[in-house]
């Protein structure tokens, strides 16, 4: 069967490849139909639900997965946070978020200018498509957990749960 994971961000398709090994995994650029930086959990998942939809009725008999970034404010702290929706071939939806951490104080307020995160994390620590590789939350966790392992777990809890309701059906 196939999955189609609706970006071409690296971290993102091999989170999928990883927990998908029988399954044939491509990236295909889809619009998340919110902004390019998405401000809080509602606008993160709901960029997640755009992705994995769009990516499953592109092609027939396939899966679709969507992984969105974003940001929420919470208690004045901005926190990174991840969105992951699983579309099934029946147009089932199975959702799950990821890991939040807090952003330092400078970094939200470039965001709140309105930079993307990505640009400002290259700025920030120096480097080059940081959201391809270890991603903010490599660069704040000293590289502990990087984006890639953050979306891998996001992209479990979808197919443990895509696993519950067939076996359960
Ligand atoms: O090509 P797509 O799939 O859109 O991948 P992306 O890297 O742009 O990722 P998102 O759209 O999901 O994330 C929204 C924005 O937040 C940035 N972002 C989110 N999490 C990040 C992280 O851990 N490290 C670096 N940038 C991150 C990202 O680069 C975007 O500017
Ligand atoms: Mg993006």
């Amino acid at each position: 069967m196939k999955i189609i994971v609706g970006s071409n961000n690296y971290a993102k398709i091999d989170a999928v490849r990883s927990n998908f090994s029988d399954f044939e995994v491509m990236g295909m650029e889809v619009a998340s139909k919110v902004s390019s930086q998405p401000f809080s959990d509602e606008e993160t998942l709901e960029g997640a639900i755009n992705r994995a939809r769009e990516c499953a009725s592109s092609e027939k008999g396939s899966m679709g997965i969507g992984l969105e970034g974003g940001v929420m404010e919470l208690e004045n702290d901005l926190y990174l946070c991840n969105w992951g929706a699983l579309v099934d071939k029946q147009e089932n939806v199975f959702t799950a978020s990821g890991a939040r951490i807090p952003l330092p104080d400078e970094v939200a307020k470039d965001l709140s200018k309105g930079k993307e995160l990505g640009d400002i994390m290259d700025e920030y620590a120096q480097r080059s498509e940081i959201r391809q590789k270890e991603g903010a939350i490599g660069i704040f966790t000293n590289e502990l957990v990087n984006r890639k392992e953050m979306f891998e777990h996001v992209v479990r809890l979808l197919k443990g749960q895509y696993e519950f309701y067939y076996k359960n059906g």
